[in-house]
């Protein structure tokens, strides 16, 4: 057995190193629910042990350290925390003991927003300066970001000449869905939580982005107004409102405990269909002198608590597992669950991550089993209830072959993942349909690798023309949440019914045909009028085309000769999908009409598959080869072979300075 001041002691090491994660790095590891059962821990040993108390102990501190980058500021009231309480026993003994003190007190319940906290400075009116808490001595200015923020007046009609107030800054929860996603399309950092990519965004440098990312904020106390006095809590939050400030929406004042839990178990029930998160209620004591007498300690104000919410949990039925499979072959087991509302919204599935999850939880399918949701957002199996297990319940293996591909499984050397040892798996199918969403084909907003991943492994898409029939899917998508909340789904599915519209090029692009890239499928739709021309071309008029040779060709004559080609292209046109030239479309004039052109080297100002475009435009035909049919050989720097073949059967050669006369 461990001593108590070695489990102080590591106690201690594990909060510091969860502090600088969450508040210098904005990127927690574990649940702040987890945090908390470790800081209470710590705190209970700490008092039952003051022979081992330490001032460098995480519970004496507040918040994290400043950021070198940013301007160190001062604060002039040191900026404190709040005493968490997890009980309703909690918040009574509070009320009692502020009333043991103050006659007849009241309270005010206001929502605890999860964000990061600033101070905002007014001098003569004008906002001054903007601070985080940091350390509670020494915060950080974020003055120039807090100006990209609309909520924030810049300026208050006061002649108070100083006025200090401190606020939450938060992100709301469908901003943060979207900026997620670009996030995770460009492959960058991403965040767990609304609150962790708000605080990540204040203290960037550049104030652009924190424009872009749409913070907000709530003023929850006025700390210092200069010249203006006040006597509640209430009457300076109403003063402040009057300012054009933007103050903590429904507060209530309470005078007996039984109202403050009455208004704690509402805000408990209603959080879920809040626009933001909030991380609890915040109880605090109204009278501006009732505070003053009841003091603070170093850390935490007597005055008020901080009630934090247990995440909801619910017991439902393990319906079956399946499996999942990634983009790199990994086989996740899901749980399908009888659905059940947890924490706002409908679960019907959760992760099982692994072998080892489920045999350390015991979890069979049949099995009554308890859930909840990390963060509130992503909901997982806590245990299961063996007492209410039925006789046939069955206990689950992961397949030994791959679900999809029968490849046989292979477990990672030294993890608990097994993967499809397949190379044809899923994961190049989730790549190809991730290229044809992507920037360079299709071009669809918003369709990410990972909803392309969880959307096939879902099985709502298993082909190209799958995407297009995502949207009778609507509702059961926004009610699993693959692709995030109904908002997403419906950005998503729009995003998808405007790719529709999109030039033929892009879809060929799209297509991922061996040896075609971008340019080759515009090349291909400055010759063809459609899909069905470019099917039906032939060896000899591909090779014709621009710059393309035997390889391109036979690549694109192998490609619409398949089966699986013509399915897929009747779909798409069924779909609704544009499988015309939109080139054919542009149609200018026709004064190049029964003219052949054929384009080589390098042009001084046009791309070669632009001029190509402008004779398409006006009429045109191009070519790839010099012939006697040719009309005109464009010729640029390094022209080569085609020019001495036009010179031998004296076709015309001009130069771009001539095709740009004739096109006056
Ligand atoms: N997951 C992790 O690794 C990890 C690590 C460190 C801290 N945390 C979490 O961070 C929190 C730590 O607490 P803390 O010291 O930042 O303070 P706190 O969150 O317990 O409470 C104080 C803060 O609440 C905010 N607040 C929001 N609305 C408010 C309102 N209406 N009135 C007053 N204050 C309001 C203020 O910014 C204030 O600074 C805990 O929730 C903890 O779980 C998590
Ligand atoms: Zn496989």
């Amino acid at each position: 057995m461990i001593g108590v001041k070695e489990r102080i002691e590591n106690l201690r090491l594990q909060i510091k190193y969860h502090n600088e994660k969450y508040y210098d790095m904005d990127q927690p590891e574990i649940e702040d629910f987890e945090y908390d059962v470790l800081v209470n821990e710590l705190k209970t040993l700490e008092a039952l042990h003051p022979e081992f108390k330490e001032l460098d102990s995480p519970t004496q501190q507040v918040g994290g350290t400043v950021k070198r980058e940013l301007r160190k500021v001062r604060h002039d009231v040191p900026v404190i925390s709040l005493q968490d309480v997890f009980s309703k026993e909690d918040v009574y003994a509070f009320v009692d003991k502020v009333k043991y003190q103050i006659p007849n007190p009241k309270f005010v319940v206001e929502m605890k927003i999860d964000g990061l906290s600033v101070m905002l400075r007014y001098r003569e009116g004008k906002l001054a300066e903007g601070i985080t808490r940091g350390n509670g001595e020494v915060g950080e200015s974020v003055y120039e970001n807090l100006l990209e923020i609309e909520s924030i007046p810049k300026i208050i009609p006061t002649d108070s000449p100083y006025v200090e107030v401190r606020g939450e800054v938060y992100m709301s929860n469908d901003t943060f869905e979207m900026v997620r996603q670009r996030q995770e399309e460009r492959g960058g950092k991403t965040y767990k939580t609304p609150r962790n990519l708000a605080a990540g965004s204040l203290r960037q440098l550049d104030p652009k982005i924190v424009r872009e990312r749409k913070l907000d904020i709530f003023v929850f106390n006025l700390e210092v107004s200069e010249n203006k006095d006040f006597s509640s809590h209430a009457e300076s939050l109403r003063w402040l409102s009057s300012l054009g400030l933007s103050v903590i929406p429904d507060y209530k004042i309470c005078s007996t405990a039984d109202e403050i839990w009455e208004c704690i178990s509402i805000i408990g029930e209603e959080r879920w269909k809040l626009p933001f998160g909030i991380d609890g209620a915040v109880v605090k004591v109204d009278n501006l002198e009732d505070r003053r007498e009841l003091g603070s300690t170093s850390k935490v104000p007597r005055w008020a608590i901080a009630f934090k919410y247990p995440p909801e949990q619910k017991e439902t039925v393990v319906e079956d597992i399946k499996i999942q499979i990634g983009r790199t072959g990994r086989l996740a087991p899901l749980a399908l669950l009888t659905p059940v509302k947890l924490a706002g919204t409908t679960v019907s599935r959760a992760s099982l991550h692994n072998q080892d999850y489920i045999d350390s939880k015991d979890i069979r399918i049949g099995d009554t089993v308890v859930i909840q949701k990390a963060g509130d957002i992503i909901p997982e199996v806590i245990r299961s209830i063996p007492e209410k297990r039925p006789v046939d319940a069955i206990k689950y293996i992961i397949p030994s072959t791959c679900p999809i591909c029968n490849s046989p499984t292979v477990r990672d050397e030294n993890g608990a993942d097994v993967r499809c040892g397949g190379e044809l798996c899923l994961a190049q199918l989730i790549r190809g349909i991730t290229y044809f969403v992507s920037k360079d084909a299709m071009d669809i907003e918003g369709f990410g690798p990972s909803s392309v991943e969880s959307l096939m492994s879902e099985e709502y898409i298993k082909s190209i023309a799958d995407i297009y029939h995502l949207r009778e899917y609507r509702n059961e998508l926004i009610e699993k949440g693959i692709v995030g909340r109904e908002k997403s789904v419906d950005n998503l599915l729009n995003a998808i019914d405007k790719s529709k519209e999109n030039d033929l090029s892009q879809l060929i692009t799209g297509f991922g045909i061996k040896n075609v890239g971008k340019q080759t499928a515009r090349a291909l739709t400055s010759s063809f009028a459609d899909i069905d021309e470019i099917s039906n071309a032939t060896l000899d008029q591909l090779i014709d085309l621009p710059d393309f040779g035997m390889t391109v060709a036979s690549s694109v004559l192998n490609f619409f000769s398949l089966d699986s080609t013509k399915v897929l292209i009747n779909k798409l046109k069924e779909a609704g999908v544009n499988t015309k030239s939109k080139l054919q479309e542009d149609n200018i004039d026709n004064r190049f009409a029964g003219k052949t052109f054929v384009i080589t080297g390098t042009l001084p100002n046009l791309k070669r598959d632009e001029a190509a475009r402008l004779i398409q435009m006006h009429g045109g035909k191009v070519s790839g080869s010099v012939s006697k049919k040719t009309s005109y050989v464009l010729a640029g720097e390094e022209a080569g072979g085609k020019l001495t073949k036009a010179e031998e059967l004296s076709v015309k050669i001009i130069d771009e300075q001539e095709f740009n006369n004739m096109l006056l």
